[in-house]
């Protein structure tokens, strides 16, 4: 992603997506300050710039990933948009959503994927903001369950509140598109 397009990125989270009031976080934690990456994401303009920049950090990795996978929902529109933006490049990155809980009914999936992804495939997780971690953690240890080699994961926003730490005590290194204080200003 060039450094217009990445402007363009910052503007549009810090214009739709960064709010600040009073807010309880997934953690339990409070904060004056919160992005919700969604508003963003789920715009064309964003998604496709966020699909883009994820899957420009998804090419930089060691293995290369088959797939991106990350919890629902904040991840949803990510994993499209990134297994897109691949297509589009000539790459193949099959998305992978994890359900907050296996499906009750029907196929009772945890996770949700094409057949064709190979079991033991390299694959990245994502999430759309990191703070505790505890949700990164929650995909990835699902997906390792299913057997997939999960060595690194992505996220747009890192609070930098312990996120990064508690995926390096599992072996997975966070790479984040942004940190919360360059969307904030601070
Ligand atoms: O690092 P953590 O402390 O886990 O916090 C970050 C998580 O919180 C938000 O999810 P939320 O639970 O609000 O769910 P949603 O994506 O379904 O809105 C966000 O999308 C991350 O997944
Ligand atoms: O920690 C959270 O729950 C959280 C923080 C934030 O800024 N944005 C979000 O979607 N979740």
């Amino acid at each position: 992603m060039n450094d217009a397009s990445r402007a363009t990125l910052a503007r549009l989270l810090t214009t739709h997506s960064v709010r600040t009031g009073h807010f309880r976080l997934a953690s339990g934690q409070t904060s004056s300050v919160y992005v919700d990456v969604k508003a963003t994401s789920l715009t064309g303009e964003g998604g496709w710039l966020i699909g883009q920049a994820l899957f420009e950090a998804a090419l930089t990795l060691e293995p290369a990933p088959a797939a991106i996978g990350g919890l629902t929902l904040g991840a949803d529109p990510l994993v499209t948009a990134t297994s897109i933006a691949a297509y589009r490049a000539g790459h193949s990155l099959d998305a992978i959503i994890v359900r907050k809980a296996p499906k009750a009914h029907g196929t009772e999936r945890y996770l949700e994927h094409p057949p064709t992804l190979a079991a033991g495939s390299p694959v990245v997780a994502v999430d759309d903001v990191v703070t505790s971690g505890a949700s990164t953690l929650q995909a990835i240890e699902a997906l390792r369950a299913a057997g997939f080699k999960v060595d690194h994961a992505l996220t747009v926003v890192d609070r930098q509140a312990g996120g990064r730490e508690a995926l390096a005590d599992i072996g997975v290194t966070l790479h984040a598109l942004f940190t919360i204080d360059e969307l904030t200003g601070h």
